[in-house]
This record gives structure tokens, C-alpha cells and sequence, in this order.
């Protein structure tokens, strides 16, 4: 809790300094003049709660709050008001748009705290469940729900950067030939070595490994170039055959292996989708598999 992300935004720079000695001590608290600047914000960073004030130049608070919840990307933030306007009926509108709490100023600091601090006790509670239906229950790592959600974001912020986003599709070689062989079970115990294996060995801390169904994993490694992405698909798949995980009924190795997919998207070109790098990175699997699987083809 010590560290959550709170957001003021507020056009009277008083209340700025007022909000934020109350809540410093406790929390990371950031302060925008208006809703423009609140939007711009949360483009590049994750916020735990926002404190919105209703009277301010341009968009008013109520409006920013109904931009606010009809964006998947900022639905869940949860949202104080904090408003000189105290009839009912403003704050019934207010709650009815979707916020969760409203304060009328003046306000008193232990109020405000209080009120802080029930919210971001809500929001950990509903993050935790949100990370429970994210995580694949076999290999503990990211699943296809997440990773759709992530590679979304990822795909945005490329676009707008003009960075490149690679992608890796990773698939175990033979794999039913083992479950057939070595029995349900033993595919399971392998599935999680290649997992966690696959994860450890990723490079950067953006880097980001989900299980895409089955026995095939997906990466998604923001800022790498075709050189970088295929670096380190060279590697993953050099680390899963040093893993030495018997295969004796694989027709290419006596162990277990894997094929990649790789493709890039370089950022510059605003007619592709996202799903296009899917297909792309899948065209390359194909291909590795085609051209005797265990290895690394790039698509682009
Ligand atoms: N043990 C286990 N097996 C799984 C799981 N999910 C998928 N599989 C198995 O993975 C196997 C995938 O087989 P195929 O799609 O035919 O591919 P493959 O045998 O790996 O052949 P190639 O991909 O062409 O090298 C199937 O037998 C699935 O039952 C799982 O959670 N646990």
C-alpha cells in the first residue's frame, strides 16, 4: 500500500499542496492542472487512484470521469471526487458515472486519508483477483487472457514511440509423441521446466513470456530489433535443449526441443495490426518446423 500511485487532479494549486502534504507521507502523489493533462499522464503511467476535482477550465470533471470509464485502460482506476459542489444530486451524478467516493471541500485531511485508504484497500483486493485470472494455473506464468492485454498496450505504445515490438512464438517440438510416450503427467512437469526456463531467460525487464495455449508460449519484447529478437530466440532454444529433458520418440533429438516464429514490427508503419505480427511470427513457425523444427525462423 505504502507505495500506490495517486493522482490529483485539480486546477486550484492550494488544494494541489493541501492533497499532496496529506497523503505524501503514505503515498507517490502526482498533480495535473486539468483533465487534458490527466489523459496525456496516464498514456505513459499506471495510476492506483485519482482524486478529481469536478470545476475546472475545459473538460469538467464529470465528463473526464465518463472518458475515464468507457476506456478499458482506465475502467478499473478507481476515482474520488473531490468537489465544492455538495448537493445530492451532484454527488449522485458523480457516483452514478462511476466514481467511487465523494468528498466535498472543504475537506479535512483524516477524511480525505480515510477515504484513500478504503479505496486502495478495494483496489489491491480486486488487483490480486485480476492477477489470479491472468496467471495460467499449470506453468505459473502470464496467460493467453493477459497476454492479450499486454501485447495490446505493447502494440499502442510502439505505435505512438515509434519503437519496435518483436514477438516470438515458441512451440515444443513433438510434443504429443511425449504425452503419448511418457504419459499426461511427465508433459505437464515438462511444460512447466520449458515455462519457467523461458522466463528466466529472457533478457529485459520489459521482456514478457505468456503461455499462448497448449504446448506453445509467446514473447513479446518491446524496443528489440530482428537482431535482438532472433538473439535471443537463438538462445531460448539452446536453453530448452540444455535443459536435457528425455525425448526418446522425437524423430530430430533425444530430448526435448523447440521451434520459433520471430517477426518485428518496426514502429513506422501505421497500416499493419497488431494481429498481423501474430500471423507473421506464426508464418515463421511454420517454417522452422518446415525446415526440421528444433531452430529460429524470422518472418517479416
Ligand atoms: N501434458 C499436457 N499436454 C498438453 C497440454 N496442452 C496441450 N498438450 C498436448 O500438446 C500436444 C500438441 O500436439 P501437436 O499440436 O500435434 O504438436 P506436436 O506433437 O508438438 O508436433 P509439432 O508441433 O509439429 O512438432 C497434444 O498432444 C496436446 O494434448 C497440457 O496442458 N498438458
Amino acid at each position: 500500500m505504502k507505495s500506490a500511485k495517486i493522482l490529483i487532479v485539480d486546477d486550484d494549486e492550494l488544494n494541489q499542496v493541501i492533497l499532496t502534504k496529506t497523503l505524501t507521507p503514505q503515498y507517490q502523489v502526482h498533480c495535473v492542472n486539468d483533465a487534458e493533462a490527466m489523459f496525456a499522464w496516464l498514456e505513459d503511467n499506471s495510476v492506483d487512484l485519482i482524486l478529481l476535482d469536478i470545476m475546472m477550465p475545459g473538460m469538467d470533471g464529470y465528463e473526464a470521469l465518463k472518458q475515464l470509464k468507457h476506456d478499458d485502460r482506465t475502467q478499473p482506476i478507481p476515482v474520488i471526487i473531490i468537489s465544492a459542489n455538495d448537493s445530492s444530486g451532484d454527488e449522485a451524478k458523480g457516483l452514478e458515472l462511476g466514481a467511487m467516493d465523494y468528498i466535498t471541500k472543504p475537506f479535512g485531511s483524516a477524511i480525505v486519508r480515510a477515504r484513500v485508504k478504503n479505496q486502495l484497500t478495494i483496489k489491491q483486493k480486486n488487483d490480486l483477483l485480476e492477477m489470479l485470472a491472468s496467471i495460467d494455473g499449470l506453468t505459473e506464468i502470464p496467460n493467453r487472457r493477459y497476454f492479450d492485454e499486454h501485447f495490446a498496450r505493447e502494440w499502442r505504445r510502439s505505435v505512438r514511440a515509434g519503437l519496435p515490438l518483436s514477438v516470438l512464438l515458441i512451440d515444443i517440438d513433438y510434443f504429443k509423441r511425449y504425452n503419448d510416450n511418457y504419459g499426461h503427467q511427465k508433459g505437464d512437469e515438462c511444460l512447466k521446466k520449458v515455462a519457467s526456463a523461458l522466463v528466466n531467460n529472457c533478457q529485459r525487464g520489459s521482456d514478457f513470456i505468456a503461455r499462448y495455449g497448449g504446448e506453445e508460449f509467446v514473447a513479446v519484447l518491446p524496443g528489440s530489433e530482428e537482431d535482438t529478437a532472433m538473439a535471443l530466440a537463438n538462445k531460448l532454444c539452446r536453453v530448452i535443449r540444455e535443459l536435457n529433458i528425455p525425448h526418446i520418440d522425437s524423430p530430430i533429438a533425444e530430448h526435448i526441443t523447440i521451434s520459433i516464429g520471430a517477426t518485428t514490427f518496426n514502429g513506422d508503419n501505421n497500416d499493419s495490426c497488431e494481429m498481423a505480427l501474430i500471423e507473421n511470427a506464426d508464418k515463421g513457425m511454420y517454417q522452422a518446423k518446415k525446415a526440421g523444427r528444433n531452430g529460429a525462423v524470422f518472418h517479416s
